[in-house]
């Protein structure tokens, strides 16, 4: 099993006249036998990284940076290359909104077959691990409750055993016990030695299963580290506001929002809505190199 190394990436998107800078020169690594949860607000740019690792974006992206897997950068890999040895024998990916990615004239259970046969997997198995009745197998996609389809995705992902799933928000639409239920079996795949990349807006869920977290904001992580230290030891301000806003905290949002993608500060993003903001803040923080780094000029 090989690490993921995610070096300096960087995603645009070229609209008329303007230019959507979604993810800004990430950095990250994900190991054999660990999981790293990816957190931020809406429209941070999580699923733009994910996209890009799978080779989802549209024509319109400019990527730049490498992002490799053993010997394979997926950023230059072509379709064909990613189509035959990546999706879903070396990534398994649990996609957002699973519900418009099922194909819409066949069951659940001629698609997570026929996966299992291209794959190599045991659709059976996948199906009972993901909590799929027999019944709910015989459904098309649009007879699924969102719920049932995300089961059906999650089932896809894992089909093929790939060393390293990329979830995006999986346990949307879930009840708790079914959260618990796939948190669980996300750690018994990082336990066998696979890797995980949780992407999420549940700071519980992360809190619970994750190794690591790492925190988004306007395309940039600013902050990663042992999942316990972000947490409840966070040293950015953004990560400590997330944090705050759990419902067993203070339950406080953040006050204010993200700024524009298409015109981002040339200094720290978070500045505008951040108590601990000087005159520093208006040059750019670099994300310092330590096993809990941070990109912050003033830290908690
Ligand atoms: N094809 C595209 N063209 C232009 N902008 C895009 C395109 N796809 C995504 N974006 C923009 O990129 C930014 C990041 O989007 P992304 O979907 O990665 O956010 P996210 O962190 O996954 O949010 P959420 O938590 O809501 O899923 C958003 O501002 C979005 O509008
Ligand atoms: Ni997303």
């Amino acid at each position: 099993m090989v690490n993921l190394e995610i070096d300096r990436v960087s995603v645009r998107f070229a609209l008329k006249g303007a230019t959507v800078e979604a993810v800004n020169d990430v950095s990250l690594r994900i190991r054999p036998g660990e999981c790293v949860a990816l957190v931020g607000e809406s429209g941070c740019g999580k699923t733009v990284l994910a996209s890009a690792l799978l080779g989802f974006l549209p024509g319109n992206a400019e990527t730049s940076g490498s992002a490799r897997l053993g010997e394979v950068d997926l950023l230059v890999a072509t379709d064909h290359e990613l189509a035959t040895t990546v999706r879903g024998r070396r990534i398994g990916l649990i996609p957002q909104s699973p519900a418009s990615h099922l194909t819409p004239v066949r069951t659940a259970r001629a698609q997570l077959e026929e996966a299992a046969r291209v794959l190599g997997g045991d659709a059976q198995q996948a199906a009972e691990r993901a909590g799929l009745l027999p019944e709910h197998l015989d459904r098309y996609p649009h007879e699924l409750s969102g719920g049932m389809a995300q089961r059906v995705a999650n089932a896809l992902a894992l089909v093929g055993n790939p060393p390293l799933l990329i979830a995006d928000e999986p346990t949307t639409g879930l009840d708790r016990d079914l959260v618990d239920g796939l948190l669980g079996e996300f750690r018994r795949l990082v336990d066998d030695g696979h890797a995980v990349l949780l992407i999420t807006h549940d700071l519980a869920a992360a809190h619970k299963v994750a190794d690591r977290i790492a925190v988004m904001y306007a395309g940039r992580i600013v902050e990663v580290g042992p999942a316990h230290e972000v947490l409840d030891a966070s040293k950015h301000p953004y990560s400590r506001g997330l944090a705050n806003a759990l419902p067993e905290r203070d339950f406080l949002p953040i006050p204010g929002q993200p700024p524009l993608l298409t015109d981002l500060p040339a200094g720290c993003a978070f500045a505008p809505r951040c108590e601990q903001a000087t005159a520093i803040c208006e040059d750019r923080p670099v994300l310092t190199d330590d096993p809990h780094a941070v990109a912050c000029h003033r830290p908690c």
